[in-house]
């Protein structure tokens, strides 16, 4: 199994992520639990922040696209960090809210955002606010009269640009539920023109997520300087701002490739720099919007194993308390991931039987949780030493969408996240309790309230 970021094995045997023992994690908080480790989050960020600053002369920005993992506590390290924040939803923006994040430096996206959403963003003084349809577009018109400073506007285009990844994290294509066609975003910027108190600054586009070929982002740079010029004929005056989204891959596994970030931040520019150069113009402000790139590595969930069946000749299912109600990517995308006994992490693993049927040779091991579907898996095939109730086994890698998409299916209580640093460790997310759970249920009067007709009353006996 690969190791990501602090992780080591300790004297004792155990996994320790952040110089906190895992198997004294795991006493403390409970499980399931998510790690997250601080350092591996800040060195990716800067990592990313460099890699674009050496590839890029001019100004560069990097976006945390905040749907990968936001809490109002990692919004604060997000902030710390210097970078700027994408935020998806109202719920997004809110938590950046409340943890104080910067205004200035928060870029609103959604598809459909609701009156309210706007509201918001625009009261907050949000940075830029990322349009998605002429609908939107109309929505801006209305509310925008009367504010102070101009908020500042790019619209999301469909670039038409295929990627090699899982169908369900494709975006830029033409077929796509996100962002304009080039002849809307045109008819977006015309009617923009006409209405005070917004400035179109620029034009943004996401590939899609798991990305590991740089081509397809270079192509992208290219295009969008093109459309840049072109929107900006339009609206008058000059675009200058680019953002192109995020999507660069992370390995999951040892056989995932693992490209290394300056391939991405390369292939933006040369596309970006190549297309401003042929059409004279100056190299736009530059935006990204790395997600799972920033928080995957950094996160770790533990697990206790609860149950150990074995099916003869066929594998061993290790049933844990987790489950896809707190790690949903194996179900929705089929995503392969590794695994580690955090209480035994220096046991070695013999190899798994090659159809030997030797007695001797163990199964690989399927580690499912406690869900009611087959489907329920957290991760396949693992090579194991022989695993035992009561065992503490870990996953990497679930720092993004795992607890962002983690639901209360079965009625299971999301599960709390923890922060480890230098040896310390707090809570970013407590663990939900049984009463979270009934926190919002209602009883409908009628099913509350004494029965309207009382038994017999209106009904004449059968002569
Ligand atoms: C607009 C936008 N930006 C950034 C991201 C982040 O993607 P990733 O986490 O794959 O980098 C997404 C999610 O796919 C997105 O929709
Ligand atoms: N949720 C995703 C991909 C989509 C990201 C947001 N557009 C994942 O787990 O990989």
């Amino acid at each position: 199994m690969r190791f990501h970021g602090t992780m080591r094995v300790n004297e004792a045997g155990h996994l320790e992520i952040g110089g906190c023992d895992a198997v004294d994690l795991a006493e403390r908080f409970g499980t399931p639990l998510y790690v997250m480790d601080e350092e591996a989050f800040t060195r990716r960020a800067r990592e990313v922040t460099e890699a674009f600053q050496a590839a890029y002369p001019g100004e560069a920005h990097v976006v945390y696209a905040g749907k990968a993992f936001l809490t109002v506590g990692f919004a604060r390290l997000v902030e710390a960090e210097g970078l700027f924040l994408d935020v998806a939803s109202g719920g997004e923006l809110y938590t950046a809210r409340v943890a104080g994040f910067p205004p200035e430096r928060l870029v609103v996206h959604g598809n459909n955002k609701s009156h309210e959403e706007l509201e918001m963003a625009l009261a907050a003084g949000a940075g830029r606010l990322v349009v998605d349809n002429l609908s939107e577009v109309e929505r801006i018109a209305r509310l925008v009269g009367g504010r102070g400073a101009a908020t500042r506007l790019l619209l999301r285009v469909r670039p038409g640009i295929g990627v090699h990844t899982h169908d369900h994290m494709r975006t830029g294509q033409e077929d796509s539920k996100f962002g304009f066609s080039p002849d809307e975003a045109r008819e977006a910027a015309a009617r923009l023109r006409a209405v005070p108190g917004v400035e179109l600054v620029g034009l943004h586009a996401h590939l899609g997520s798991q990305i590991a070929e740089p081509g397809p982002y270079e192509l992208l740079g290219a295009r969008m300087v093109e459309w840049l010029r072109d929107v900006a004929g339009v609206y008058g005056r000059p675009l200058t701002e680019l953002d192109l989204g995020g999507g660069w891959a992370v390995p999951y596994t040892e056989q995932d490739p693992a490209p290394p970030v300056r391939l991405w931040a390369e292939a933006v520019s040369r596309g970006v720099l190549a297309a401003a150069g042929r059409l004279g113009m100056r190299a736009p402000r530059l935006l990204v919007e790395p997600g799972r790139l920033l928080a995957s590595e950094a996160g770790t969930t533990l697990y206790r194993v609860g149950a150990v069946k074995e099916i003869p000749g066929t594998r061993t299912y290790a049933v844990t308390d987790g489950g896809l109600y707190e790690s949903l990517r194996v179900a929705l995308y089929g995503a392969a991931y590794e695994g580690i006994l955090a209480n035994r992490a220096n046991e070695p693993v013999h190899p798994m039987p090659s159809g030997s049927g030797h007695p001797a040779a163990r199964l690989p091991v399927r580690v499912v949780g406690k869900n009611c579907e087959s489907g329920d898996i957290l991760v396949d095939g693992l090579e194991l030493p022989p695993i035992a109730p009561g065992d503490l086994l870990a996953v990497p890698v679930t720092g993004a969408y795992h607890y962002a998409m983690a639901s209360n299916y079965n009625r299971l209580p999301r599960p709390a996240v923890v922060l480890v640093r230098d040896g310390a460790a707090d809570l970013l997310v407590g663990r939900e309790t049984y009463e979270d759970l009934v926190r919002h249920d209602r009883i409908p009067a009628w099913l509350a309230a004494p029965a309207a007709v009382a038994p017999g009353e209106g009904v004449s006996s059968p002569p």
